[in-house]
């Protein structure tokens, strides 16, 4: 099944190469098209048989399934150039979290899901966030669900919920890389031990604390009480992090939040009534 994806930037890049890597894909079933052609043109080149389209017009005419990898602000000229192409059999999945699935269904006639997707399926890990819209069949569901199957692990979710989703599954790679960087250099602040040392140490203990989760048995509850040997330094850290650590991701989730309610407005305002009026 041709597969096409309209945006390769970071994640448009990420979901194919991580299509190609778990061979659900080949790169003949793909066909993508950027902005910025040359972007497009270096994916091409990494993967022998992967097909351009010079314009999403024409990607979506040769697509049964075609993504929308673009950043919420993007939609409207996207929009607006394929709707008359669409069919009412294809697949439209939008990855970005403020574009409402009732929306695109305005706009498109085409089956509509949202899956908001992470870093981590770069190497076939993390939760893809799936709300499929009603015009989806069970077996569209089913063939969406397979697919992300293959590089990450589905988990569906009510569209109320996206935000809060994708703070902990795609915001939080970021969010607990800027935590450790953080650690580490303030470990050379205080310390003095070189920056590559710390870096080193907190970069390992990271990777061992994903395998742990992820083979060890372990869970974050359980994890937490084999370290803390009663008495000991480790129950002083974690003191510190049970009172000052919960207020900042409380203003954390109030921040992603207020930009997601903004950001819904803009898309609200620049798709705006237009799509019914000329429908
Ligand atoms: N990055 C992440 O970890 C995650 C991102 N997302 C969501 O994915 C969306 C995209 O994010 P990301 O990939 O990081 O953003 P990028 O800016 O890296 O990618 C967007 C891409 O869309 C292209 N584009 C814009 N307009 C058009 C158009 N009219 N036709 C064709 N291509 C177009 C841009 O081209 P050009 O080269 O010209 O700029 C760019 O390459 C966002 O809404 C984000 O919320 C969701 C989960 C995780
Ligand atoms: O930063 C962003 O807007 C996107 C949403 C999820 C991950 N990255």
């Amino acid at each position: 099944m041709n597969v096409g994806f309209i945006g390769t930037g970071n994640m448009g890049r990420t979901l194919v190469e991580a299509f190609i890597r778990s061979g659900k894909l080949k790169p003949s079933d793909i066909i993508i098209n950027n902005r910025t052609r040359s972007k497009a043109d270096r994916l091409a080149e990494t993967h022998p048989g992967l097909r351009i389209a010079d314009n999403s017009r024409e990607l979506v005419r040769e697509t049964p399934l075609f993504f929308l990898c673009i950043k919420p602000g993007e939609f409207r000229p996207v929009l607006d150039e394929i709707r008359e192409t669409v069919r009412s059999e294809q697949i439209a999945v939008s990855i970005t979290s403020p574009v409402m699935i009732r929306d695109l269904e305005e706009w498109l006639p085409a089956k509509v899901a949202k899956i908001i997707p992470s870093i981590n399926h770069a190497v076939l890990a993390g939760n893809s966030l799936f709300v499929p819209g009603n015009r989806l069949t069970a077996d569209d569901q089913q063939m969406l669900w397979n697919l992300f199957s293959a590089i990450s692990q589905p988990l569906r979710i009510e569209e109320e919920h996206t935000r809060i989703a994708s703070d902990l599954a795609s915001c939080s790679p970021a969010f607990f890389a800027q935590l450790l960087e953080s650690l580490a250099n303030t470990a050379v602040k205080e310390t003095g031990i070189p920056q590559s040392s710390a870096l080193s140490l907190v970069n390992q203990m990271t990777q061992g604390l994903a395998r742990l989760l992820a083979e060890g048995g372990f869970t974050l509850q359980s994890l937490q009480e084999r370290v803390a040997v009663p008495g000991g330094i480790t129950r002083e850290g974690l003191d510190l992090l049970n009172k000052e650590v919960s207020p900042v991701f409380h203003e954390l989730i109030q921040l992603t939040h207020a930009k997601y309610d903004h950001d819904v407005k803009k898309v609200k305002h620049s798709l705006g009534h237009t799509a019914k009026k000329n429908m």
